[in-house]
């Protein structure tokens, strides 16, 4: 199912406008001459997860830079086209507002490793004044490492630095830190490429989740976790979306023969 806009196909989800959506229209992007995203439109339902996938330099983390505005700490980076978040260009919001709501969490997980586990999600909730007092500031700590399935592993050492944690539990940490925003977007770059499989397997159930409560995009190298969890998947070569699409269509019956061979593990 799709419509075309500009250069590539684009997905109808449940609603254009609908809440927490995100639209990219004609979006490219390039670092100094060298073009990485041309023409990319994609159109993101809430409350889905929406698997960005493709062979490495294809343009993945980009696009996710764009969505919460990362892009502009590189200087040499150009950006043209638009992303709408609920309807609303993000290029016209605060960008410290819209970096609430769209919150990302990297490959390598990044707590701060001498800071306590419980600092950790208290630090953004503080500096952004988002509570008012220490019981109301735990109970958001709290109810954000609920939410990431972690309080149970760490509510007895919530004083313990952080980097005393498990890779696994560092990156659902990161994922805590993050939910603490109460955002409406998570950004997800290669969570689980370092993670053993049991790790992987609590961040995919994690995310099956979270997206009842917020909307997913996530970057992959690896098709079978597009296919065990994303909703949608858009296929990236090159900087253009090549195919998108309902994850289960996309896998079983791809129109591209570039599609093909990535799914089926002949093109990496
Ligand atoms: N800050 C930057 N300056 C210059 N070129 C960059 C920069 N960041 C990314 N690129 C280039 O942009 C292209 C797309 O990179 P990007 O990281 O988005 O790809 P990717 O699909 O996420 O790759 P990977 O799977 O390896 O992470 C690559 O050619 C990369 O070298």
């Amino acid at each position: 199912m799709g419509k075309v806009v500009g250069e590539t196909e684009v997905m109808v989800g449940s609603m254009t406008s609908s809440k927490s959506g995100v639209v990219i229209k004609n979006l490219e992007v390039a670092f100094g001459s060298l073009e990485v995203l041309r023409g990319v439109n994609l159109e993101i339902s809430p409350n889905t997860i929406t698997a960005l996938m493709g062979p490495s330099g294809s343009g993945k983390s980009t696009i996710l830079r764009v969505l919460n505005r990362l892009i502009e700490i590189y200087p040499d980076a150009r950006v043209k086209g638009d992303v709408l978040l609920d309807g609303r260009s993000i290029f016209e919001m605060d960008v410290v507002e819209l970096r609430k709501r769209v919150q990302m969490i990297f490959q390598i997980p990044n707590p701060i490793p001498n800071l306590s586990i419980f600092e950790n999600v208290a630090l953004g909730l503080k500096l952004n004044r988002l509570v008012n007092g220490r019981r109301e500031l735990f109970q958001r700590v709290k109810q954000a490492l609920e939410k990431a399935q972690l309080w149970d592993e760490v509510k007895d050492r919530l004083n313990a630095p952080a980097g005393k944690l498990s890779g696994g539990q560092q990156q659902r940490l990161c994922i805590a830190r993050a939910l603490a925003f109460n955002p409406e977007v998570l950004l997800a770059d290669e969570p689980t490429a370092n993670l053993d499989p049991e790790n992987t397997a609590k961040i995919e159930a994690l995310f099956l989740e979270l997206k009842k409560e917020m909307t997913i995009v996530l970057v992959t190298h690896y098709p079978p976790q597009a296919a065990r969890i994303s909703d949608y998947v858009a296929f990236l070569y090159k900087g253009q979306i090549v195919e998108t699409g309902p994850t289960k269509e996309v896998f079983t019956n791809p129109k591209h023969e570039l599609t093909e061979k990535y799914v089926t593990g002949r093109l990496y």
